[in-house]
């Protein structure tokens, strides 16, 4: 239980809640309600989540500017939940895919993603969510030199002791298009990915880009997707023994909840079984958007 980290949606407003049409089960809430919601998790054993926020078209350019604002939605979600509810650890995502008007994770110029422009900006988020209060900056944007980047910032700024989980291993896949929809970036995508996230036919590019990131400073890594990659998780593993951490993405929990809905499979074991396979490979903490009911299966075996 204490492996699982739940990934939640924050939304403006007060008394707020957004249900997300291809993650049944899954829904956006205001910081009062994430509130509410987090230490209901907090009860059943889930001590760690993971925040994304949902942010206002209006605020969305070209240079994801409201990604580094100490005010911003994220910024006041982490403070809420840090007053409310220290014993939960938050993993803050950096990435400027929320707050891109091109949907993309990084700044994007005649089509092209600048790397290290991007960075720039990727710090000054990174050290406004410490300053807000966040346990974990976890990058998911796959620049290349931001691990390092990151470290120097924070430790110059007084946030040694705030961790980084580097997304070092992700991979371009198919199966994050619900959390597209969930987080509002997916429309405004122009294009694909693959010029950042990594080819789905490469094992060994994973072990790089994990050795890189391990020398820049991480703490701990992630794989992603989850049980379409296990062999990635159990390679990463098994070659560096660092805390490697698996995201069931939201595609995988969307075919799961489809299937279940129809009748198709059986919602409990399935969650159950998908989560044991993780830890079968090696992975020390997952990701995944059924945490809760999760915890509240194990609780009851
Ligand atoms: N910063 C990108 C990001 N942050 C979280 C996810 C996907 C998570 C999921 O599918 O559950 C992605 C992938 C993407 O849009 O390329
Ligand atoms: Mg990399």
């Amino acid at each position: 239980m204490t492996d699982l980290v739940w990934p939640v949606f924050v939304i403006e407003g007060e008394g707020q809640t957004e249900a997300v049409a291809s993650m049944p089960g899954v829904t956006r809430l205001s910081i009062d309600l994430l509130v509410e919601a987090v230490g209901e998790a907090s009860a059943l054993g889930v001590k760690a989540v993971a925040l994304f926020p949902k942010v206002d078209p209006s605020l969305k350019t070209p240079e994801g500017r409201e990604a580094a604002n100490p005010d911003s939605l994220m910024c006041r979600a982490i403070r809420a939940l840090k007053a409310a509810h220290p014993e939960v650890g938050l993993f803050c995502d950096v990435a400027l895919d929320p707050y891109n008007s091109d949907g993309h994770d990084g700044i994007v110029r005649d089509g092209v993603i600048l790397n290290d422009e991007t960075i720039e900006v990727l710090v000054r988020q990174s050290l406004v969510q410490a300053a807000a209060g966040a346990d974990v900056i976890a990058p998911s944007d796959m620049m290349d030199g931001r691990i390092g980047t990151i470290r120097d910032a924070l430790d110059q700024a007084g946030f040694a002791h705030v961790q980084i989980m580097s997304y070092a291993a992700k991979y371009a896949s198919a199966f994050y298009g619900p959390f597209r929809d969930a987080v509002g970036s997916g429309g405004a995508l122009k294009g694909d990915k693959q010029t950042y996230q990594m080819n789905p036919a490469n094992t060994d590019e994973a072990l790089r880009e994990v050795a890189m990131d391990l020398d820049e400073g991480a703490d701990s890594v992630m794989v992603k997707p989850g049980l379409p990659y296990l062999d990635i998780v159990q390679r990463v593993r098994e070659t560096f023994a660092v805390p490697t951490l698996v995201y069931q993405v939201s595609g995988e929990y969307a075919m799961m909840k489809a299937a279940a809905a129809n009748g198709w499979l059986d919602n409990d074991k399935a969650v159950l079984e998908s989560l044991l396979a993780f830890k079968r490979a090696g992975a020390n903490g997952i990701f995944t958007y059924a945490a809760v009911e999760a915890a509240r299966l194990l609780k009851s075996c």
